[in-house]
């Protein structure tokens, strides 16, 4: 299905939504929900990724597919790994079949678990006999994903004697992995970090019993990013107010509120809430962004700076290439679509410039690679121009009420 996307109207001086939890929190808490029994989720993330990994865990099938869904797939294989009474297959889409498990399977295995390739080594689809795992010490290599660092420890209080995981190259995403250590101390695991021989080094005790009953998931400070875009290309004065977020969240993504105010988007805190508003402010020539930290707003700002006119030099993005799509490639492909200017990439950045103010193209096609970010984070360019989402459902990824929100502020949307 594809949509065409264009301004009606002026959009509303102020506006305020509720976006769903987090998809990386929620699907942290069904985990943890299936290894500890009467944990209940509030404000659990409504995304087919977290539907995926729910159903899967509950499901008594021996083919378990997980669709598109990068974290259910990595914590779902650690889980069903230290199963006793499981065998299964663990699949997913075309594309999850191309994005590497390798690091996190090798380092299962070394543990004591069964876990092995039914079709390329390294890559789903995968077989899991469930094993008992003692757990102990273990070395894993944190600069691929941090992911696979998150699914181990996340079933680590499970192990009889713990785990000290050693991590080794440089640990991207590392937020994400503080967001997993955060959440197990919520459950009332003992948890500590410290620095061995230049290593990361993380400690994490045996637990039998939730010292919670109730979790509280944080709305989706990623999806959030999609609206301080959409701000940014707004007039002065221009505000939106975002319910069920908090000035001290477990969610990296959370540093949109300094990245964006460069940009013009001031945010302030309010109960259980953020306002986010377009402030008097000059344009920077440059926004230069080391986003190893926060890898999903690559396309985000990227797609801002397009619609602002503002050079952007992103790096840190060495882990993109590995996500839905190939997110570098895919960024210079649509985003070159839209106006004169010049993209230029490399294994791990994107430097966007301009040469002079130019105009925009019409009816621009956003090829989605079925990737919901490149949905997401190229709509709010409505403000500027017309253009066509293909394949616009795949925002259901994340965020299952986009296109809702965005006619809530007089985006025109029609299926053609
Ligand atoms: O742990 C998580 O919830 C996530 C970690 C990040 O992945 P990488 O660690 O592979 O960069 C991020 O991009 C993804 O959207 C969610
Ligand atoms: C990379 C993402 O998700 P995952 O790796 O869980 O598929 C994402 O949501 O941008």
């Amino acid at each position: 299905m594809d949509f065409k996307l264009h301004k009606v109207e002026a959009p509303h001086d102020k506006s305020s939504l509720q976006i769903s939890g987090s998809k990386s929190e929620s699907n942290r808490w069904l985990i943890l929900q299936a290894l500890y029994e009467n944990l209940i989720i509030q404000n659990i993330s409504d995304s087919d990724d977290s539907k995926h990994l729910n159903e899967v865990l509950q499901s008594d099938e021996s083919v378990l597919d997980i669709g598109h869904a990068g974290t259910a797939m990595r914590f779902g294989t650690a889980f069903f790994a230290t199963q006793e009474n499981k065998d299964i297959t663990l699949t997913g889409s075309a594309r999850m079949k191309q994005r590497p498990i390798g690091i996190l399977v090798d380092a299962l295995n070394k543990l004591g678990a069964q876990v092995s390739y039914l079709e390329k080594e390294g890559y789903p689809p995968l077989r899991i006999k469930g094993s008992k795992i003692c757990g102990g010490k273990l070395s894993i290599d944190g600069s691929v994903s941090s992911q696979f660092l998150s699914a181990i420890l996340l079933v680590a209080p499970r192990f009889e004697k713990g785990l000290e995981l050693h991590v080794t190259g440089e640990l991207t995403s590392k937020p994400y992995l503080e967001m997993t250590l955060g959440i197990l101390k919520q459950v009332g695991v003992k948890v500590s970090t410290s620095n061995k021989d230049g290593n990361y080094v993380v400690h994490i005790s045996p637990l039998n019993k939730s010292a919670i009953h109730t979790a509280v998931v944080e709305s989706d400070w990623s999806s959030a990013g999609y609206w301080y875009s959409w701000v940014a290309l707004q007039e002065e004065g221009n505000e939106m107010q975002l319910s069920s977020f908090n000035e001290n969240s477990l969610q990296g993504d959370s540093e949109l509120v300094h990245m964006y105010l460069p940009l013009g988007v001031k945010t302030t805190y309010g109960r259980n809430s953020i306002k986010l508003a377009k402030i008097k402010s000059s344009l920077p020539r440059l926004v230069e962004l080391d986003l190893t930290k926060e890898p999903d707003q690559a396309q985000t700002i990227f797609a801002t700076c397009l619609a602002l006119g503002v050079d952007a030099r992103l790096t840190g993005l060495h882990t993109l290439k590995i996500k839905e799509t190939d997110r570098i490639e895919a960024m210079k492909v649509v985003g070159s679509r839209f106006r004169e200017s010049e993209i230029t990439t490399t294994n791990n950045s994107i430097h966007l410039h301009f040469e002079k103010n130019t105009v925009f193209n019409k009816d621009v096609l956003v090829d989605t690679f079925q990737d919901h970010r490149m949905a997401m984070a190229f709509a709010p360019l409505a403000m500027k121009t017309s253009l066509i989402i293909k394949d616009a459902m795949v925002v259901t990824k994340s965020y299952k009420n986009y296109y809702k929100d965005l006619k809530t502020v007089n985006v025109s949307i029609t299926e053609i």
